[in-house]
């Protein structure tokens, strides 16, 4: 040791974590070891967040992954002077663990429900039964009597408020499960039996420890009757047949492998079960749908590098595809079917609560160019002869990925025609899985459809049905529950697949380790300067951690994009790599452009990436330090999915920025709400003594309280249009010029027009009679309004 170094060290103490001046961790800088948000000290007097509960069962259960960083408590047991252990003592360690790691053929260790309990607890599992028991308890018959409650109500409010709370509280926890949770990966091999190949392709990922939505999904949905074995009271919870699954987990949690997994499990199983070499092929068994291309071909990555080596193949679906596929034999019934099915969901979005699901008018957009992306592959589809056609290969296909449209397209033999409902022609037999990512959005009535329609072809009696989504509204996931319980009404004499809901954490609220920072600039112009002092800070002692690129920018319409984007792509620096470090994407480009787009981010030539809601949901930019909401996002789910842009597998450090203006106030309170909720969760919320103080990114109380609270109309109205002079044509446009400047340019066009116009006009006339030269003379001697 170089004794003159230690003395020369600075004596200046370093600035502590989150001090100003403290060196900041960013989601750029790398992957976390536990990429789990929840892990509570259940159970001990002062229950701390970041602290996990030490098991005996899972040490037990022979995990070759190791559970969490905190082995690292174990360096106090450090003995610096022990004697070095010899050769062969490290050998027959090493065999020792060796042996330790191989499986056990033994029945695996289950543990007892009261464990399960404290674990699941302490990860903020919920767990709960909405349809499928096999005796459904009185709830039903509570449900039916709403007006004789009404009217007790009336005579003594708050007792019978009481009572109804404690009934509801009972009735809860009556449908509460409380399954096995996953502790390492090694038990997917070793306890869940899934294939070794998939299984060594999880390790080959990096996934070490199971985050929380991977925890309580992936055993139910493997091997439910295990998952159960030790719990209690599901004597009418029959899982023999599978069961259907709705998870509800924050963003960048890892849901995608939490219902690949089990996807490509079954298709490997069911092939070694029927085996023949001329079975031995390829067919469709799941199909995955996603609301965007993006998040679609992400789905179809992660899934290929699941199944290298398992045989099982994963497909983004395109026009082009032949998919195999029944012709409906009863189309005059379908027709009605699909008539009805139409009706249905037009009446359940009409007769349901209003939804607070988020639509932003660009995701529409994003599936409707879905088309005008694949006309390119179409036309060449189209240039070859007609039998080509028939003629294309059907491809080969185990699990597909989708966007609704374009597999409903191909269902219904085409492109929907104005004013006629829809027959889907085809029916798809063999499928057995359907996953609905981002669930919500493809049940909110923009999708609904689309997606019902597929749900309706895949008729195979046996489907399992899972739904993905960081954020759910109670009306979808009624939606979801009346229709599976349809479905199972159509085979009365088989058992009811239940369907068990999961729920990580507080529903609808951002992920627990972000910053949020809500930041009022009163004008439009107001919001330019705020950005461009994030892109450039100044001072250090700004509030709040400062945003630092890669990050993205949400704006509410394609045109407001491209002119943020217009503004700003000269304001980084030449040296630093100018223009090209500032990019844009929506949903009016084409699929070529986007993907270059997508690719140029990711590896992070891009720094700023200019959006709308196309992105906002589902896609996984690992390294994104920041997310900008520019314009207001349209509901407290679309702030949810925006925000978790960043903060992705535990992530610490990402901010999440919300500009707002005086044309914002009346709608900014839902957002102001999921971030006060956000922070609750994250133990950062603002007690009653610091109310006042500039607490960091946080939403002061009094803010919440000052702010106008949204009406129902308002809520709906913003979620379908946004915010109305924002809209193409309207008011707010985004610019440095001033409106005088804006005038006097928008005049000198026209005049300029004008002049053209007149200039043509005189050329015209001049050619068909004699007068008309010395007017084109005269025209030209004009200079136009300078
Ligand atoms: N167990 C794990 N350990 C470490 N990283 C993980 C783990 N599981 C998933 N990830 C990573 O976390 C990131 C987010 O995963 P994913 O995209 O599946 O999240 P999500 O829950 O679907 O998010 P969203 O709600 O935004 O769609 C991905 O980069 C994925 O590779």
């Amino acid at each position: 040791m170089d004794i003159f170094k230690v003395l020369s060290r600075g004596i200046k103490a370093q600035p502590k974590k989150n001090q100003p001046g403290a060196p900041q961790l960013l989601p750029s800088a790398g992957a976390k070891v536990n990429p789990q948000f929840f892990h509570d000290n259940v159970g001990g007097s002062n229950a701390k967040r970041g602290k996990k509960r030490k098991r005996k069962g899972a040490q037990a259960n022979n995990n070759n992954a190791t559970e969490s960083g905190d082995d690292d408590d174990d360096a106090s047991d450090v003995d610096y002077f022990a004697p070095k252990p010899t050769p062969e003592e490290l050998a027959a360690k090493k065999d020792a663990e060796l042996k330790a790691d191989e499986p056990k053929k033994q029945k695996p260790k289950l543990m007892e429900e009261d464990e399960c309990r404290q674990i699941l607890k302490s990860h903020r599992l919920k767990f709960t039964v909405l349809a499928g028991r096999a005796t459904q308890p009185e709830e039903v018959a509570e449900q039916e009597k709403p007006s004789k409650k009404k009217k007790q109500k009336k005579d003594s409010k708050k007792e019978q408020e009481e009572e109804a709370h404690k009934k509801k509280k009972k009735d809860e926890d009556k449908k509460q499960l409380y399954p096995q949770p996953l502790n390492s990966f090694g038990e997917l091999k070793y306890t869940y039996g899934i294939h070794p190949t998939l299984a060594d392709n999880i390790t080959k990922q990096g996934f070490r420890v199971p985050t929380e939505v991977q925890m309580g999904s992936l055993p139910l949905q493997l091997r439910p009757e295990m998952a159960l074995e030790k719990a209690t009271g599901v004597e009418d919870v029959k899982v023999e047949r599978g069961i259907d699954f709705l998870g509800v987990a924050p963003t960048g949690s890892g849901k995608t492998i939490s219902f690949l997994i089990p996807a490509i499990d079954a298709i490997i199983k069911r092939r070694a079960d029927d085996y023949t070499p001329e079975t031995d092929e390829h067919v469709l068994q799941a199909i995955v749908v996603a609301p965007t291309r993006e998040l679609a071909s992400q789905i179809v990555n992660e899934g290929r590098k699941l199944a290298i080596g398992t045989g099982v193949r994963v497909v983004l679906m395109k026009r082009t595809l032949r998919l195999v596929a029944e012709e409906n034999k009863q189309e005059g019934e379908t027709e009605q079917d699909g008539k009805k099915a139409e009706e249905d969901s037009d009446h359940d979005s009409e007769a349901e609560s209003e939804p607070e699901e988020v639509v932003g008018s660009d995701e529409e957009e994003s599936d409707e160019e879905d088309s005008d992306a694949d006309k390119n592959e179409e036309s060449k589809a189209k240039k070859g002869d007609k039998k080509s056609k028939k003629e294309r290969p059907i491809t080969k296909v185990d699990i597909l990925v989708t966007t609704p449209k374009i597999l409903l397209n191909f269902l219904c033999g085409g492109e929907k025609e104005k004013g006629k409902p829809r027959i889907i022609k085809k029916t798809l037999p063999s499928v057995q899985s359907l996953i609905l990512d981002e669930a919500d959005v493809l049940l909110d009535p923009i999708f609904r459809k689309q997606t019902m329609g597929i749900w309706h072809a895949c008729t195979h009696p046996n489907l399992g049905m899972t739904c993905w989504s960081a954020t759910m509204a109670s009306n979808i996931e009624a939606l979801i529950t009346k229709h599976i319980e349809k479905r199972a009404r159509r085979t009365p004499e088989e058992t009811p697949k239940p369907l068990i809901r999961l729920v990580v954490g507080l529903k609808d609220t951002a992920v627990p380790n972000i910053t949020h920072k809500l930041i009022y600039t009163a004008t439009e112009p107001g919001k330019l300067l705020a950005l461009r002092q994030l892109l450039h800070p100044v001072s250090s002692a700004d509030s709040g951690p400062p945003l630092r690129p890669p990050f993205l920018v949400f704006t509410q319409t394609i045109e407001r994009a491209q002119a943020l984007h217009d503004e700003l792509k000269y304001d980084i620096p030449l040296e630093a790599g100018g223009s090209a470090r500032v990019a844009v994407l929506h949903s009016s480009l084409s699929d070529s452009v986007r993907s270059k787009i997508m690719a140029r981010f990711r590896s992070g030539e891009v720094w700023v990436l200019i959006t709308t809601d196309v992105l906002a949901r589902g896609v996984d930019f690992a390294g994104v330090n920041g997310v900008v909401n520019y314009d207001v996002p349209v509901s407290a789910a679309a702030y949810v999915h925006r925000a978790g842009r960043t903060g992705r597998a535990g992530r610490e450090g990402g901010v999440a920025v919300t500009f707002y203006t005086k044309d914002d106030i009346p709608f900014v309170k839902s957002v102001a709400n999921v971030i006060a909720m956000s922070e609750k969760q994250a133990g950062k919320d603002i007690e009653e003594k610091d109310i006042g103080k500039a607490a960091q990114g946080s939403v002061q109380k009094w803010l919440l309280d000052a702010l106008p609270k949204v009406a129902k109309e308002d809520k709906r109205k913003l979620k379908v249009r946004g915010v109305e002079s924002r809209r193409t044509g309207g008011k707010a446009t985004i610019t440095t010029k001033s409106s005088w400047e804006r005038r006097r340019e928008n005049n000198r066009r026209e005049a300029i027009e004008a002049s053209k116009r007149r200039k043509r006009e005189a050329q015209k006339a001049a050619k068909e009679g004699g007068a008309a030269p010395a007017a084109a003379e005269k025209e030209e001697e004009w200079t136009g309004l300078d």
